[in-house]
């Protein structure tokens, strides 16, 4: 098994997807919402590239959910808040459609992979029980964010790599994982912490949504696996 990670939404390439199973990361804060989403009961998350898309496919089984550069949307029910989203009980059985400035993107342009999943630190372990159940090659991708390398989604990634490494001592890295399973080594013990110091995450603060980031920046609370199939992202839970 090989791992390749990827730094930002524009360098992912035909390679890093092609029969490979793929993990989109993107902490801060898509992928936490969704985890968080299909935690709540949502039965689905529906990633979309824009909000003309996503209010387009509103309907009285759905919640229209999303954010532009941190913003919340304009006729959306919510902005891209997980913690806020955790709060809710009332959406059992509803759908959730998503769009968002970099995660529902990089969902977008990886959906060709073999499996596609969505990780974060919420779920890291889970993910990569699944990763390795597929035995295919996996590609680590960071979304990051407005086009740069966001350090939040390079520290999950480091993360999963050192679980792998844990698991099947013979898999092979890009020099990229390496660094980053090294870097989430060094600066494991700040989390939650440090995410306040990163880019998005002092965009995030600057904006209010300090528990956000507290809360994205929880390891391996949740034990389930989104998963794309057919444009829906699904849970499941690995065995
Ligand atoms: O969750 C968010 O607010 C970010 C916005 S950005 O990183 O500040 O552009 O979007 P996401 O797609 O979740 O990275």
């Amino acid at each position: 098994m090989r791992i390749d990670t990827v730094a930002t939404l524009e360098d992912i390439k035909n390679e890093h997807i092609d029969n490979r199973t793929v993990i989109v990361i993107d902490v801060l804060r898509a992928s936490s919402t969704i985890v968080t989403a299909l935690e709540s009961g949502f039965t689905s998350v529906i990633p979309v590239k824009t909000k003309t898309e996503a209010l387009a496919m509103r309907s009285l089984n759905s919640i229209v959910s999303g954010e532009w550069h941190g913003k919340k949307l304009d006729g959306f029910d919510y902005n891209n808040s997980p913690s806020i989203l955790q709060k809710k009980t009332t959406h059992t059985g509803k759908e959730l459609i998503l769009t968002t400035t970099n995660g529902t993107r990089a969902i977008e342009k990886a959906a060709s992979a073999n499996k596609l999943l969505i990780g974060c630190f919420l779920n890291a372990s889970s993910c990569i029980k699944e990763a390795i159940n597929q035995n295919r090659n996996l590609t680590l991708y960071c979304a990051g964010t407005r086009g740069e390398f966001a350090l939040e989604d390079g520290l999950a990634a480091g993360l999963m790599v050192s679980i792998i490494r844990t698991r099947v001592p013979s898999t092979e890295t890009c020099d990229f994982s390496k660094a980053m399973e090294t870097c989430y080594l060094q600066l494991a013990k700040r989390l939650p912490d440090i995410l306040f110091s990163t880019i998005t995450g002092k965009r995030l603060f600057e904006n209010l949504n300090s528990e956000d980031i507290k809360y994205c920046g929880q390891v391996d609370i949740s034990n389930i696996v989104p998963i794309l199939i057919e444009n829906r992202i699904v849970s499941i839970h690995p065995s």
